[in-house]
């Protein structure tokens, strides 16, 4: 078990995974409930704001609810105090509901929202367990006008789960609680992970309730969350005795006058990366005029005599400009005998020449942000049918598609899905994508398998940024990110 990825479970399967895990471990549905409570009041505690005075915590009738009494009973004490606004009578509640309500204590404030007038004090904590999972139907319009009304004040908000209103599944159809933060539990739920759904889902933590891998891992075999814990296993490990020639020989093509700095920077990735030798091939007439500011780099100059099968990996595409020769494209794409990183141009021209697909080697890895998958693939209605749509093409065409952004998914000739965890805005800069598309290209001449380059090269390339941007924030630039990229061996343990 410890070489699979956490599953992403369809919001739909929670219920039957909660019975199947209370089959298998023996203990009650209150006990996994009280877990989920304890979890999430352990992740709250150690957050910036948990000195707060007031904390509000609005309670659905479901399951939801459920969770919101546990944790607003673990964290009542002295120093605080807990309004809780309950949303239905007793008599509409679930029975573990009802239970844990049994169980408040004294001091908690419970006020039915018919009841309740008050208005929410500044510096408080709003806790959302209206709905989660179990949402069927269209907000009801007092579910509405709630939401309308907690989207407007202020303080700290948080959903348990899901925020309320958001389907776990698909795109939100009607309004959502607007959360700073998301505690979800076991695993992220598919839509957490949607564009779409940044202002909801704030800052997503997953937080482990206990049910055991070997539970989760039956009810998923298609989407995935990756994780630092799961890197290792992917990687290769390189003994004393191993040379230049072992961390392999990657070739980048692409650069063109004005856009030198695309290449430069995927070069540079490659080489902080662990490549051995690192090779660009900039698309100018005079390549030796081609300015580099990294010694380490080597500049290929006369295209035409590349050749290409002494290089263990190639990329194409960093700044080189749509307006190539498509005969000389083809040549490449014919002569390389492995999968290619295609990344940029090298997409752009995908896009232009779709018959240009048809010479791809199998396997090759492209890379495309939104716009170009656009261009690519084709126009969207929503996240949802984004990622089907790449699937498809990845299967189709039996290439490894990496759409870039928030949570970039990896979508596997094989139909896996995979979602990343690393990463933070910060990363939304210049040249961010051409150090991606180095750190593959490096991980492929190392001789990983696509699959596991890209897994990596996704997971490493939004880790430098985590790190980086701790001491940049917004000023952070693509360069950042490659001098953060040793770092993140350091703290995986990658050696
Ligand atoms: N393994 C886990 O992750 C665990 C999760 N837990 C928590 O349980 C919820 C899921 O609980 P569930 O009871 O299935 O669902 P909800 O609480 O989200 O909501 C169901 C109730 O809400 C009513 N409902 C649904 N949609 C609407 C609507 N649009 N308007 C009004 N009311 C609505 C629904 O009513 P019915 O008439 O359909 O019965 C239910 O009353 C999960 O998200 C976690 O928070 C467990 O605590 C531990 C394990
Ligand atoms: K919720």
């Amino acid at each position: 078990m410890t070489n699979m990825m956490l599953p992403i479970i369809a919001g739909k399967d929670v219920k039957q995974l909660d019975e199947s895990y209370i089959q298998f471990s023996g203990i009650s549905s209150i006990d996994l409930m009280e877990n989920a409570g304890r979890s999430f009041v352990t992740w709250y505690e150690k957050q910036s704001f948990s000195s707060r005075k007031h904390i509000y915590v609005f309670v659905g009738p479901g399951n939801n609810g459920g969770d919101g009494l546990v944790i607003a009973r673990l964290l009542q004490n002295d120093c605080r105090s807990i309004i809780l606004v309950c949303m239905e009578v007793l008599e509409k509640c679930s029975a573990d509901f009802v239970y844990n309500f049994h169980r408040l204590p004294i001091e908690v404030n419970v006020i039915g929202y018919a009841n309740w007038t008050q208005e929410i004090e500044e510096n408080s904590v709003i806790i959302d367990a209206v709905f989660g999972v179990g949402i069927n139907r269209p907000l009801a319009s007092r579910y509405m006008y709630l939401i309308q009304k907690l989207n407007h004040v202020g303080g700290v908000k948080i959903a348990v789960d899901i925020p309320s209103g958001l389907p776990a599944d698909y795109s939100k159809n009607s309004i959502a609680f607007q959360a700073d933060y998301t505690a979800t539990f076991q695993f992220p739920k598919l839509s957490l992970l949607f564009p779409e759904h940044a202002r909801e889902v704030g800052e997503l933590a997953v937080i482990d309730i206990g049910i055991s891998e070997e539970s989760v891992c039956r009810f998923s075999k298609q989407r995935f969350f990756l994780r630092g814990i799961d890197i290792k296993a992917y990687h290769k490990h390189f003994h004393k005795f191993s040379h230049k020639g072992d961390f392999g020989k990657v070739l980048l093509i692409g650069g063109t006058i004005g856009k030198t700095g695309a290449i430069n920077l995927a070069g540079y990735a490659a080489l902080r990366t662990g490549s051995g030798l690192v090779t660009l091939a900039p698309q100018i007439s005079d390549p030796y005029q081609f300015q580099t500011i990294v010694p380490e780099l080597m500049i290929f100059g006369g295209k035409d005599d590349l050749n290409l099968r002494g290089f263990d990996s190639v990329a194409i595409g960093p700044g080189m400009g749509i307006d190539v020769d498509i005969d000389w494209f083809v040549r490449i794409l014919d002569e390389v005998d492995k999968p290619v990183v295609l990344d940029a141009d090298g997409i752009n021209l995908l896009a232009r020449y779709p018959k240009l697909l048809d010479y791809l080697p199998k396997n090759s890895i492209i890379t495309p942000h939104l716009k170009e998958f656009e261009r690519l693939v084709g126009k969207s209605k929503d996240h949802l049918e984004r990622i089907q749509m790449a699937s498809d093409f990845a299967i189709h065409h039996q290439v490894i598609i990496i759409l870039k952004g928030a949570h970039t998914l990896i979508a596997m000739p094989d139909g896996r899905q995979i979602f990343n965890s690393s990463g933070n805005q910060y990363m939304a800069t210049a040249g961010s994508g051409d150090v991606l598309t180095g750190m593959i290209a490096s991980f492929l001449g190392q001789s990983y398998t696509p699959e596991n380059a890209a897994i990596c090269g996704v997971y490493h390339h939004g880790l430098a940024g985590e790190i980086a941007s701790q001491t940049k924030y917004r000023g952070m630039i693509a360069s950042d990110i490659i001098n953060a990229i040793p770092k993140t061996f350091v703290q995986l343990d990658i050696i």
